[in-house]
């Protein structure tokens, strides 16, 4: 069979984009996913993501544009990658299935986002109402798990050996947590790098991790800004929120998502 794939970068975390709206993908083939990923024998990517239309019958919620269905490049289905909904958001665009605003549904609940002329796409994340302080690190659900924590020398930090001991550590469980290493640059600007688990590595780029490291940057007092600026290994991105009596809403990830190339694969 023949597969129409399309691939996205935002802020360098890449993924291969598949319009399922006719449900023809094979969503359960755990190998196939992880081949399509693989940088060797695939196409190459972080994750796999599929645009599918939403079946919902629920009246109550307001008209979905669509759904977003996400799986890490280990073949695995996930909870919200924050990069891949922005990516997501654009090829929709580029599907005419929105125009430069959308509504859609991910594993987290509703999304709401908007696509500017230049391509940059703001993304509204899931409201954060539980964060955990440590002495050493802070961990907080922004659609996926993040543990947070404050390092020297970030450039020549080892992250993929520290995140895999953080990951794997009794702190997380079988489920595990990303794993961010954050540098303050000045008041409201951070540089981030994030191990992604499902990826297994460090990826140039991670959106709930840059989300996650916004607020926690906030919480402990690193910043009483509320629009955060983040330099990732593959570009910037910025964040921006608003307190809640409890925790914190209106969060935005904002960045650009890019169309890389098109093409046709066997499978
Ligand atoms: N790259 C993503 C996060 C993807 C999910 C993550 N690897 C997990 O399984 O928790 C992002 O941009 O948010």
């Amino acid at each position: 069979m023949q597969l129409k794939f399309y691939k996205y970068q935002g802020t360098g975390n890449d993924f291969v984009m598949i319009d399922n709206r006719q449900n023809l993908f094979p969503k359960n083939d755990t190998k196939l996913i992880e081949r399509l990923c693989d940088r060797r024998f695939g196409i190459g990517a972080d994750g796999l993501i599929l645009l599918e239309n939403d079946n919902s019958t629920d009246l109550s919620t307001e008209k979905v544009d669509f759904r977003m269905v996400y799986y890490n490049s280990d073949g695995n289905e996930s909870s919200m990658c924050g990069n891949g909904g922005r990516c997501l958001v654009a090829f929709a665009k580029s599907l005419n299935v929105i125009n430069n605003n959308a509504t859609f549904i991910a594993t987290d609940g509703l999304h709401h986002a908007t696509i500017d002329e230049n391509g940059i796409v703001s993304l509204q994340m899931k409201d954060v109402d539980e964060v955990k302080i440590d002495t050493e690190y802070v961990f907080l659900n922004t659609g996926s798990p993040h543990h947070v924590t404050l390092v020297n020398d970030l450039e020549n930090y080892n992250v993929k050996e520290n995140g895999v001991e953080i990951r794997y550590s009794d702190l997380y469980g079988k489920a595990g947590s990303n794993v961010n290493f954050v540098n303050q640059i000045s008041d409201n600007h951070f540089r981030l790098r994030t191990y992604e688990r499902g990826v297994e590595d460090e990826t140039l780029s991670c959106g709930t991790g840059a989300t996650a490291t916004a607020i926690a940057m906030n919480v402990i007092g690193k910043t009483n800004s509320n629009s955060i600026d983040i330099n990732v290994e593959g570009g910037k991105l910025k964040v921006t929120f608003e307190k809640a009596d409890k925790g914190f809403e209106k969060v935005f990830l904002i960045g650009p998502a890019t169309f890389v190339f098109e093409g046709i694969i066997e499978i």
